[in-house]
């Protein structure tokens, strides 16, 4: 079928259930092992077919000029691959977004939004990119856009960009955004930053998760201690949610999440959150639920 819009596109959160940092690659990014988590909670997206060949961001998004966008970036990168494949670009698209994620919040909202943009582009412009292709298009705009396309909780390592699908526990998830951002580039260059955990393997997490332990409870996220040294809002929040759980960062920061068994143990610790924090609560995804709508 031939569509000329895609409505209601989620771009979902993800958390970084552990997250070390191994080593350092020759080009100084880091070699890191993640569980990546995908959450119902995130932004949408809208696009529509223009007449012309035009793609523009009809929502503004405050402190990201347009061209700067990952969603517009991620689009154009597409757009250039239609026109190298079948000689001739595709129409133009207007895209709108309800943003909901906090930027700089380790939630991988931009990444999302991208992953998004490439998956809904892909079918409206009918331009046939397998999912590894997408995938491979999307790494140098953002090291987490290959997980959100490979669309399943993944245990990824090197920079993010080797995934195998992983199951991971179906529990509530609540996250305290403590209302910094958090600049990933700082956090990495920092000089306390450890770079040598021993790497572990998908079997030992899944073996963790086996014995009955919480999902957020494996390994430790190695930036954490720099970011809460840095930030003093995100580790008031670790603190704060530790009282109930294990309380993590996820990513480079800033936001803290613990996990819980049920929806009401979520809410209850909710509706303890100071005010000066927004805190929302999301439930564990197995699958991104684009590759149900597409
Ligand atoms: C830390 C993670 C974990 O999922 O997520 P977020 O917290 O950003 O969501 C990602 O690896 C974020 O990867 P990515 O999205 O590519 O990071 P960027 O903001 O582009 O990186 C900014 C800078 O951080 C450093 N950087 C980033 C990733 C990495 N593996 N090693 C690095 O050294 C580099 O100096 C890079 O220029
Ligand atoms: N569509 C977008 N949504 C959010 N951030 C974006 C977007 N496009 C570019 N950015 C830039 O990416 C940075 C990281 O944002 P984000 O991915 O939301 O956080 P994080 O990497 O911490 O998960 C932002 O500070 C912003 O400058």
């Amino acid at each position: 079928m031939t569509l000329t819009t895609l409505n209601n596109c989620p771009a979902p959160a993800k958390l970084n259930l552990f997250l070390h940092v191994n080593g350092r690659r020759a080009d100084g990014y880091h070699l890191l092992q993640t569980v990546f988590q995908l959450l119902d909670h995130g932004d949408t997206l809208h696009f529509a077919l223009r007449d012309d060949t035009a793609i523009v961001r009809v929502t503004a998004l405050a402190g990201v000029p347009e061209e700067q966008d990952l969603i517009i970036r991620a689009a154009t990168l597409l757009q250039a691959e239609v026109l190298r494949r079948k000689g001739a670009l595709p129409r133009g698209v207007d895209i709108a977004i309800d943003k909901v994620l906090p930027m700089g919040g380790g939630l991988g909202g931009g990444s999302s939004d991208a992953a998004t943009a490439l998956m809904a582009l892909n079918r409206l412009w009918q331009a046939g990119l397998t999912r590894e292709e997408l995938m491979a298009l999307g790494l140098p705009l953002g090291a987490d856009i290959p997980f959100f396309i490979f669309g399943e909780n993944a245990f990824a390592e090197g920079v993010g960009e080797a995934l195998q699908p992983v199951a991971t526990p179906e529990c509530w998830y609540v996250v305290i955004e403590p209302g910094v951002q958090v600049p990933t580039a700082a956090i990495f260059c920092a000089e306390g930053l450890t770079r040598n955990t021993e790497p572990v393997t998908i079997a030992d997490f899944s073996r963790y998760l086996a014995e009955g332990n919480d999902a957020g409870g494996f390994g430790k996220n190695d930036l954490q201690q720099v970011a809460c040294s840095l930030f003093k809002p995100v580790a008031d929040a670790v603190k704060w949610l530790g009282a109930y759980g294990e309380a993590r960062m996820t990513g480079s920061g800033a936001c803290v999440f613990s996990a819980f068994g049920s929806q009401e143990e979520a809410d209850a610790v909710l509706s303890n959150v100071p005010p000066v924090w927004i805190a929302w609560k999301a439930k564990a995804l197995s699958r991104h639920p684009m590759l149900t709508m597409l």
